[in-house]
């Protein structure tokens, strides 16, 4: 059977209860049957200073998705990906039975036209943008924002997702969670040390990307 499946993709560094609340959220207001935490092995954009192991990021994030729909997931590592467009690419070749649509964080959408083949990426899927406290204008004003406009649908829609033709964007109102991993972070320096111990998590690192094919129904 399809499954209508959101993909949120992530430092998770740490995840956090944001990460939860808008993915649950997100989901009733898509009807989605999951949502898969994509644990980013480095977002390009993003210094790696200051960034903790992925095995303890994948561990925080499976701790923080625990009884839910919520399937944290290692499988950019798996796939070798760290760009979306190919991470999006693969998925989509790989579970040609289910829907995907894209989740992201209004804060997002101001950088998005830095990211690779963004406008190929918007062609591949629907995009979902989860309403964040205090980046509103931003996402008005994103240098993609132009571009993406003519494709916004109404919330009215929301629903009705899988029937849309990509690219196709969506702005849901969600309720409000100011949350960050930077705050967290400045109040917990170290809080990756005490996830990296004791977790069965894997390192991204060779020759794991060896296993890719492995997906299985469950990534
Ligand atoms: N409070 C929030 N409200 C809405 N979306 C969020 C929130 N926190 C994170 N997200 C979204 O979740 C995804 C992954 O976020 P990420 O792991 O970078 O967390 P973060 O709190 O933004 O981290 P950092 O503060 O380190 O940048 C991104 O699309 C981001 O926009
Ligand atoms: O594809 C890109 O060029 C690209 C550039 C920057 C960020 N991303 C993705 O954006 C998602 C959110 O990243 P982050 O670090 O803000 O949580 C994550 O899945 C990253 O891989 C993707």
């Amino acid at each position: 059977m399809e499954r209508r499946i959101g993909l949120l993709g992530g430092s998770f560094n740490p995840a956090h209860r944001a990460h939860r609340a808008m993915s649950l959220a997100a989901a009733d207001a898509l009807g989605l049957d999951e949502v898969w935490w994509l644990v980013s092995p480095g977002n390009p954009l993003k210094p790696k200073q200051g960034m903790a192991p992925f095995a303890a990021r994948l561990a925080s994030a499976r701790t923080m998705a625990r009884r839910s729909r919520i399937r944290p997931t290692d499988l950019e590592c798996r796939l070798g990906t760290v760009y979306t467009v190919d991470t999006v690419r693969a998925v989509l070749r790989r579970y040609p039975n289910d829907r995907f649509i894209w989740l992201m964080g209004e804060d997002t959408v101001a950088q998005f036209h830095q990211w690779k083949d963004w406008r190929t990426l918007a062609r591949q899927l629907p995009i979902a943008v989860m309403s964040r406290p205090g980046y509103d204008d931003d996402a008005r004003t994103a240098r993609a924002a132009s571009w993406l406009r003519r494709f916004v649908r109404p919330r009215s829609q929301q629903s009705d997702w899988t029937r849309w033709s990509a690219p196709a964007i969506i702005f849901l109102r969600l309720p409000p969670d100011r949350t960050s991993a930077t705050q967290l972070r400045a109040a917990d320096p170290l809080w990756h040390e005490r996830f990296g111990r004791n977790t069965a998590a894997a390192s991204c690192v060779p020759p794991y990307a060896r296993h890719r094919r492995d997906l299985g129904r469950h990534p």
